[in-house]
């Protein structure tokens, strides 16, 4: 006599293949583009930028980070692709602090341009310099971007 060996089923646990590959190759790439620049890949600073100093020339910060500072207390604005530190400049600021806090966390480029400001008002900014725009972001300060010839070096 023949017996049929049906054969028991057995639960193997699904694992979804696709998407664990999906995964492992974010995550191998976020951490060479880490390795590369961590600037341009964390968008959220783990430390304080003090504003105007070398270091800052260096930064790279990107539009989203930019928008996380938005308040009174902390607040950066992006003028000709450069990201300011103006927290400390509200009360200081001859055009008033409520004026610069409807930019906050923004960029404020054709604001701070179509208020008249002078030479010395562009100087100033360089004291609240935290980083630049990645480039992909940039208007102003790029190959082929828009050209304006009164802009600060
Ligand atoms: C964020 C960096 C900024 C800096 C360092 C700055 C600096 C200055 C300075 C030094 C003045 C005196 C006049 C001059 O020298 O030009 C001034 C005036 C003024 N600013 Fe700004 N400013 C900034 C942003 C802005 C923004 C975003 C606005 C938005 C519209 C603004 C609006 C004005 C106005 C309306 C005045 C004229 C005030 C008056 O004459 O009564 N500023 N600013």
């Amino acid at each position: 006599m023949t017996t049929v060996q049906v054969p028991r089923e057995v639960n193997l646990p699904t694992i979804p293949t696709q998407e664990a590959n999906d995964l492992d190759i974010m995550a191998l790439t976020m951490a060479a583009l880490r390795l590369v620049n961590p600037w341009t890949i964390d968008t959220k600073w783990t430390h304080k930028i003090e504003p105007g100093t070398p270091e800052a020339k260096d930064r790279i910060i990107t539009l989203a980070e930019v928008s996380c500072h938005d308040t009174p207390q902390d607040c950066w604005v992006v003028i000709y692709d450069r990201v300011y530190d103006i927290t400390t400049f509200l009360e200081e600021h001859p055009g008033g602090a409520d004026i610069m806090l409807e930019y906050a966390g923004q960029d404020a480029s054709t604001a701070f341009r179509s208020s008249g400001h002078t030479r010395s008002a562009s100087k100033a900014l360089d004291r609240f310099l935290v980083g630049e725009l990645p480039m992909h972001e940039r208007m102003y300060r790029r190959p082929n971007g828009i050209r304006l010839s009164d802009i600060p070096d």
